[in-house]
């Protein structure tokens, strides 16, 4: 049983609302939200378009201050610099510089967060090799399709080998190819004891690599179960067929 200072991610009643205009009141999009995720687990955070799924993310990360409730990371508050430090993070939407190179771009985010000399050049160009970008090192982004920037993103969210991996649509334009490539990349993440909490409408990918799903609609929790051989069993159809009907009774 986790608790707040054991778990990996710990969520408790997290409400998070955003205004949209001044005249109007803020509209409450993540309601009272719990969750735990224990260390080395590898959870699938599940939900239709507009359940709340990167908002409670960014909550996670401290991007925007919640309403209400709490968000642990290794038992540190989000957002503060402990609970940074214990985190990699690749967003929905990765933006990069697009003149700089891969390297250039890991050397950045290695700066920021506090790396350098020749220890993250060789972790840059091993993660690069990792990720399938080998002999793409110093090309710059701006000639990358989206896949190959998305192949950089899980490279940049594993710099400094980090204890928590959350992954918002980690797959989102990538190819099967790269799909596949990506999948044996976060099961030898995982077998390294990394904990990685991610998003995703790629059943298929959930099935084969969580140990457990939780699936929101509307802001708020509706269940939460592991994943046994009945779910992981077909192409990812026992598990869309228990998200669509779980989503179709809670409406
Ligand atoms: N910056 C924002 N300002 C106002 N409303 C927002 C903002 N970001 C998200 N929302 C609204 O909050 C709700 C939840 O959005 P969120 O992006 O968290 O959902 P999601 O589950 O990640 O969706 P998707 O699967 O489509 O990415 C949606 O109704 C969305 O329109």
């Amino acid at each position: 049983m986790q608790d707040a200072t054991s778990a990996a991610l710990w969520i408790e009643r997290l409400c998070v609302s955003y205004r949209t205009s001044a005249l109007q009141p803020p509209r409450r999009v993540v309601h009272e939200l719990s969750l735990a995720v224990a260390p080395g687990e590898v959870v699938g955070f599940l939900g239709p378009n507009g359940a709340g799924k990167s908002s409670t993310i960014k909550a996670i990360l401290g991007f925007l201050t919640p309403d209400s409730g709490q968000v642990r990371v290794f038992g540190q508050s989000a957002g503060t610099p402990a609970a940074k430090q214990r985190l990699g993070y690749l967003p929905e939407v990765a933006l990069y510089y697009p003149f700089l190179t891969p390297m250039e771009t890991l050397w950045l985010y290695g700066k920021l967060q506090k790396l350098g000399g020749r220890e993250l050049q060789r972790e840059s160009y091993d993660l690069l090799k990792r990720v399938g970008l080998e002999g793409y090192e110093k090309r710059p982004l701006k000639t990358f399709s989206k896949g190959m920037q998305q192949r950089l993103g899980i490279a940049q969210a594993l710099l400094g080998s980090p204890d928590l991996l959350v992954l918002d649509e980690v797959t989102s334009g990538v190819d099967p190819i790269g799909r596949r490539h990506l999948r044996e990349l976060l099961a030898e993440v995982r077998a390294r004891g990394t904990t990685i909490f991610f998003s995703s409408h790629e059943l298929d990918e959930v099935a084969q690599l969580c140990d457990r799903v939780l699936l929101i609609a509307k802001g708020r929790c509706l269940d939460e179960r592991r994943m046994d051989t009945a779910l992981r069993a077909g192409i990812g159809s026992p598990l869309e067929d228990y998200f669509v009907t779980t989503i179709q009774k809670a409406a």
